[in-house]
Parts: structure tokens; sequence; C-alpha cells
């Protein structure tokens, strides 16, 4: 006889009990439901719930008789298992690769509401069951039973017909209850079932999207002869099933989405599933509309926007195989798809990409292995792929796909750098430049709309007292407060964009209470505020994380721009990403200096990008676009290929850059951080946690810099110091790197208590 061993993840958070425990499983239990499931377990005198991992088959001879003296699981806690062989897979994955424990790696895969205990659905579970008729009998069957019935039985007809169409079917399509009698004798007789379906909330937002653009699908555009080869290389590697990784690199407004979507369409028809991820789906609403109209409810949403219970029943729905596209942000990327063909990364570029808390993983990596383990298909698209990205296709572990010119045929918008200090050479002291100024007449002449771009938002990055030259810095952090006004005619409040802390804008210097504080620094308040002194009769519109906050507010600015309703946008790289407005002819980078500012290895990229996908949003449809971009570093290499549309210009000197100075993608590199209310003992903990490196040989090619301030020093109230690693390959520095962790984290929870240790394995982009 055979019996089996459960191997649990228990649901504890400390890092000493990170393994595996394991118990008998009672043998009257249903073996195939248990892998991935919730258990109950009995664990240190209590009731505590657990992830089964994995079974392990125990050959016992005599019958009845243990080899092992386990205790036995209490109880099954779920009904279809949450995880399957894939996903458990991935946390294994995910724990080893990203230096996080196998509790945070498991939950970091489910929704909150499955998470630890299930919870009774409560009121607020919004999933409502509704009864559907299935089809369990051959057509034939059918057949013959629609031909035999009477000639008045006008439902029996009916109800047979349809499910010789449909093989499931909601009872409200034909308005009856299960008691008809039509139902009644469909089911005594073997020719269809009865089951109960939840209905997920978002259902009506489905119905209804597909409805409202029932008409344009009927009109698919042609696809371009660059957008048909992509799709015929896609399917190509389909049809071998192995995993596959290809990097789209397609122009702005080239059609990279429509790409998506028909290569869904063909998965979809032969069964399979895809995982499409945006880089935050607030942000892209219009994606979510074209997938949601060409699919409707097969399509799930997953994102933070959702409510849990929302969240929940869309998981749900993939996991029981209603709906095979998942559609969503990040953490969609953990999604039940059955059957997973395809994993799209819209945007791979993004930093949003990264998860910055633990298990900090980065979404390309681990879409990578999941793709792996269901011999599934990884489509990277960007126009401006990140130097990760192209580091696969230069090291043969991805294929380059690209879309060199717009779908429609039209050219890029033309780029212009404007120099700003020749503006201010000249006694031009306006942030918007004069060509800037003209260009902007003209185009609200033209009636046609236009995108002003700035990273920064509130009123002005800081306030400077021009008497002793001290700012206002947040009583938590280590770092400038920014000056915002509230509402229209409001007063100014300085507040931190780390922490949140607010206060009233002084009148007299903190520092020598003179009255000469004064703004520095544009924030998007200010231009608006200009504009409106400028054009006093332009319709104009805000979009910043100030201006967004209600629920909603992002789609109805948006909705209210496309309807024309607004001649001019502003807002920060929020209006970057993916939005395609066909009356958008102008647009103006305000500042393109300040995002080179940011002390980062990565901000020349990140500057490229954005410039790049701001510039993308003009001249979009018949109308050609122009771009102005103002800078006062005019010959920067960066501004100018950016300028030029000129990706090859930037990537080749960026990566020299980066292989020279040995960044990613040409090294990894891990941070680890202390944190802590006093600056000793953060800085301690760092210190130590780098003799403790120091005191193992450092595997080939590691460098280790040592314990330094990160790089805000302050933030909530804590010190953070960090030390940094960069090495070749983490399989090689795991154990070196996870024993000197392990051992700091221990000891700084025992003597200090709070000192906390966070470790970020793997940066790779
Ligand atoms: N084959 C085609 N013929 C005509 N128009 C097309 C075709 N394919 C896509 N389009 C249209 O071109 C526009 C740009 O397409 P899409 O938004 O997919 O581009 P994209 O590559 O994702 O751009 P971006 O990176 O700027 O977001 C859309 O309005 C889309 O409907
Ligand atoms: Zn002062
Ligand atoms: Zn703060």
């Amino acid at each position: 006889m055979r019996r089996w061993i459960a191997n649990v993840v228990v649901n504890v958070a400390a890092r000493v009990v990170d393994k595996t425990f394991s118990y008998a499983v009672p043998d009257d239990w249903e073996i195939h439901r248990l892998l991935g499931s919730r258990v109950l377990v009995p664990f240190a005198n209590r009731k505590l719930v657990g992830y089964v991992q994995s079974l392990t088959p125990v050959d016992v001879s005599p019958p009845g008789v243990s080899t092992v003296e386990l205790k036995p699981l209490l109880e099954m806690l779920d009904s279809l298992p949450l995880l399957t062989p894939d996903l458990l897979a991935l946390a294994e994955f995910i724990s080893y690769r990203y230096a996080a424990t196998r509790l945070q790696s498991i939950e970091t895969m489910l929704p909150s509401l499955l998470r630890g205990m299930p919870r009774q659905k409560g009121k607020d579970s919004g999933a409502k069951a509704y009864p559907v008729l299935v089809r369990s009998a051959s057509l034939s069957e059918l057949q013959q039973a629609l031909s035999s019935a009477r000639a008045n039985a006008h439902w029996l007809k009916k109800i047979l017909a349809d499910l010789m169409v449909d093989e499931e079917i909601a009872l409200a399509k034909w308005a009856i209850t299960p008691s008809h009698s039509s139902v009644q004798q469909l089911l005594e007789r073997g020719l269809a079932q009865m089951q109960w379906r939840e209905k997920p909330r978002l259902q009506a937002f489905y119905e209804e999207l597909a409805l409202s653009s029932k008409t344009s699908t009927k009109s698919l555009p042609e696809l371009t002869s660059a957008q048909q080869r992509t799709l015929a290389q896609l399917s190509q590697a389909l049809a071998v099933k192995e995993s596959k990784t290809f990097v789209l690199h397609g122009v702005t407004g080239s059609g990279k989405t429509e790409v998506y979507l028909r290569f869904i369409e063909q998965i979809v028809k032969a069964g399979g599933g895809a995982i499409v991820l945006v880089p935050e789906i607030a942000l892209t609403p219009q994606m979510v509309e074209k997938f949601v109209s060409r699919f409707g409810s097969k399509v799930a949403l997953l994102h933070s926007g959702l409510s849990d219970g929302e969240r929940r029943d869309e998981w749900m729905r993939l996991r029981r195989g209603e709906a095979c596209i998942a559609v969503g942000a990040r953490s969609a990327i953990f999604a039940p798809v059955a059957n997973l063909r395809l994993v799209v990364i819209d945007e791979e570029h993004e930093p949003t990409y990264k998860q910055e808390e633990s298990p900090r993983y980065d979404t390309r990596q681990v879409a990578l292995e999941r793709a792996r383990l269901c011999q599934a298909i990884v489509l990277l698209g960007s126009a401006t792929p990140s130097l990760y990205a192209m580091n696969l296709a230069e090291t043969g572990k991805a294929r380059m796909l690209s879309l060199p010119q717009r779908a429609n045929g039209r050219p890029l918008p033309t780029a212009q750098i404007i120099d700003m200090r020749e503006e201010l050479r000249n006694g031009h002291t306006s942030i918007l430049s004069r060509a800037l100024q003209e260009a902007l007449t003209e185009t609200l002449a033209r009636r046609e709309q236009t995108i002003l771009f700035l990273n920064r938002r509130g009123y002005a990055s800081f306030l400077l007292c021009r008497h002793c030259g001290e700012g206002v810095e947040c009583p938590r952090c280590s770092i400038h407060l920014t000056l915002h006004r509230q509402g229209q005619t409001g007063g100014f409040r300085l507040t931190c964009h780390y922490c949140g802390y607010s206060t009233p804008a002084p009148e007299r210097c903190p520092a020598c209470a003179e009255v000469a504080m004064r703004p520095y620094g544009l924030g998007t308040q200010q231009v608006e505020d200009t504009l409106k002194e400028l054009f006093p009769t332009a319709r104009i519109l805000r979009m910043d994380v100030d201006s967004t906050r209600r629920k909603g507010a992002h789609k109805d600015l948006l909705d209210k721009f496309m309807h024309q309703e607004a001649d001019l946008l502003i807002g920060t790289q929020m209006i970057a990403k993916g939005l395609d407005f066909p009356n958008v002819t102008l647009v103006g980078v305000l500042n393109a200096d300040s995002l080179l500012m940011v002390p980062d290895y990565r901000s020349e990229e990140r500057t490229f990008q954005l410039l790049t996908q701001v510039a993308g949003r003009a001249g979009r449809a018949e109308k050609p676009g122009s771009v102005l971009i103002q800078t006062y570093r005019p010959e920067h290499h960066t501004i100018v290929a950016a300028a030029r549309h000129d990706y090859n210009a930037f990537y080749q000197y960026e990566r020299y850059q980066r292989l020279q100075y040995r960044y990613p993608p040409f090294c990894e590199i891990a941070a680890f951080l202390a944190s802590h209310q006093e600056e000793r003992y953060a800085k301690g903990a760092a210190e130590r946690f780098f003799r403790e490196l120091m005191r193992h040989p450092a595997p080939d090619g590691v460098v280790v810099l040592p314990a330094s301030p990160a790089g805000l020093l302050r933030v909530e109230d804590r010190y953070r110091y960090q030390v940094v690693v960069k090495y070749p390959e983490w399989n090689n520095v795991r154990d070196w790197i996870i024993q000197a962790f392990d051992t700091v984290y221990e000891r700084m929870r025992k003597i200090q208590g709070v000192c906390i240790l966070d470790v970020s394995a793997g940066r790779i982009g």
C-alpha cells in the first residue's frame, strides 16, 4: 500500500522557519486535489495554514505500519488547488533567485483574499452564482432528440437547438429557472447538466465594452507587411512548442498592440492562454479596451485598481478556465492561466516591472522562467528596448523582431532641440521658449491638440531662502519638500514626496526668519498657471499624481482629451505611455535636463526612453506632428539621439558605457539595506554585513562596495545604509551572500530587535 507525505510551506513569517515541513496525508484524502492546495496543519501546539508544495510517496509494508512518525494534516482548505505545478516551481525559483522566503514567494503570487485562512464569503465578495446548462450528450444525440420532440414542445426545441451551437448556456438566455419542465426533461434524459457559475462584478464592464465596440471589431485593419512578417515568425515559434523569447522593437505607433491581438487570437483559437503585462494598468485604459473589446470575458483583468474581491474573482475565473487571457500589471505574471503559450511584456523597458519590495523580482526574468516551465513564448515589446532585452538578443537568448515604421505609413514627428541658454542670453526668461510659444499659438489656431511634458509635479521643486540660502527639508526624510498649491486658488503647502509629510509653506525662513522664501524648479501646477496667462482662451488639462487621486479620474481626463474637450494636456510621465490621440500634432518637452540629473546609472537610458515615448504621441494620424525639446544641454548625446529617433546611436553609446564601467546587463547588482531610527545602528548593521562577507573569500569577478549611505540617507524617520555587490552570476554568489545575510540578520534581530536588513538581489537591467 502506498502512502503520501505532504511537504508544506507553513504560514509563519520568520526567516528561520523558511523550509517545508512534512506531514502524513490521511489515507482517505484525494491526493490529486492536494498539491498546491491550502491545508490546516498542527504546528508548535497551534493550528496553522500552509501550502502543499510537494508530495512524496512512501511505500509502506506491511500495510498499516508507517516507517515515519509524522503528524497528519488536519484539513484540506481548497476544493480546487490554488497553485498549479508550474506556479509551485516558479515559487521555488523566486525564493532562490531573489533571496526571499518560500512563504513570501508563494503569497506574492496570490490575491490577498486567497492568502492564509480562507475567508467566509461576505456581502462584499461580489461573486453571485447563476445557473447554466452544459451539453452532456453528443451532437447527434441532440439532433435525434430535436427531431423526435413533439411539435408543440417549443421550449425544449429551442434549448436543444441552442445547445447544439454553444456547449454552455446561461439559463438567463431563455429567461427560465432551473425548475422549468423542459430543463428537467433534458436533465433526466442526460442530454444536459445543470451547473452554477460565479458572476464576476466586472462582467457588466466587459459586456458593455464588447457591445460598444461591436462595430469597430468588424473593420480590423489589414496588417502592414512588417506586422505580417512579425506575426509569421511568432506563429512559427508557436508551432514548435518550445520556450522562445522575442524582442519586438517597434517604433511608436508601429502597431505592436495589433500584433499582440492577432497572435493571441491564434493562440486562443487553438485552446491556449496568454498573459499580457502592461506597466501600470491605470495608465493604459486604451490598451485594456482593445483587449476586452476583441476578446470579451475571455479576458481577466488583474491590477491594484480592483477591490480585493474583484481581484479574487478575476483570478478564480482564470483558475477555473473561464477566462484564458490575463491582462494586468507586474503581478499578473503569476496569473493561473492554463495551457500558457504566450507572455507579452509591453513597454518592457519600464521600471515598474521591477518589484521594489521582497521578493524583489524582475518581471522579465520571472517571465522567462515561467515560459521555460510551460514551453511558452515571451514577447518583450518596446519602442526603446532596454539594455537588458538587447543583451538577451546579442547573447542568443532572444530573437529580434522589428516594426521600423508607423502602421499607417506616416513619418515619425520631426523633433527640434531648443537651446534654453540661448533664450536666456536673449533676455527671454519664460518657461516657454519663443519657438514653443509660436508653435502652440499655431496649433491652437488650427484647432489641433498639444501635449506638454514636465517631469515634476507640484508647483515648484523646493523653497529656498534668498537671504541665507537654506531650503526646507522634510523632518523625517533627507530630502527637500516640494511646493504644492491646494486647488486652483488655495494656499501653498510643502509636501514630502517620500513620506507624505505636509505643512503650510512658511512666509519667513525657518532658519533666519527673513521674509525671503522663493520657489525654484518648475512643477506642473506652475506650468498650468503660466499657460493660462499666456493662452487665456485655451482649454487646459493637467494630469499628474495630484490630479488623478480619485478613482477613475485618470480615465475621465483622458476621455475628455480624446473627445477634444481640451486643447492642451500638461502632464508628468503618466502621459508618456501608450496613448493614441489622433488630433495631437504638437508635443513640447519643457525641461529635458531634469531627467538626466538623477544620480543613477540608468538615468540616460530613462531619459532616452521617456523622450522617445513622449515624442511618439505626436502626429499619429493623418496630420503631421512636431516635437520641441527644451534643454540647457542641447549637445548631450542622449537628447540628440532622441530628437533624431536614432535608437541605435543611443544604444551603442550606452552599451559601451555599461560595459566599460561594469553595470547591468554586463553584471548583476545586489543591494543590502539596513535601516534604523538611529543612524549608528543602521550603519553598524551594514558594516557588520560587509565584514561578514569579507570573512569568506569572494567568488571570482565579484566587487563589493563598502557600507555607505543609501541614495537617500533618511526616509520616514529611518536612516539607511547599504552594501552593494556586483557579480557576474547569481548561482556563483548566492550561498556566499546568503550565509552572511542570515548571520547578520539573526544577530541584529536579537541585539536591537528592530533593525531591518533587506536584501535586494539580482538587479539585472
Ligand atoms: N495594420 C494597420 N493599419 C492601419 N492602422 C493600424 C494598423 N495596425 C495598427 N494600426 C493603428 O495604428 C495606431 C498605433 O498602433 P498601436 O497603438 O498598436 O502602436 P504601438 O506600436 O503600440 O505604439 P506605441 O508604442 O506608441 O504605444 C493605432 O491607432 C492602431 O489602431
Ligand atoms: Zn533664511
Ligand atoms: Zn518625508
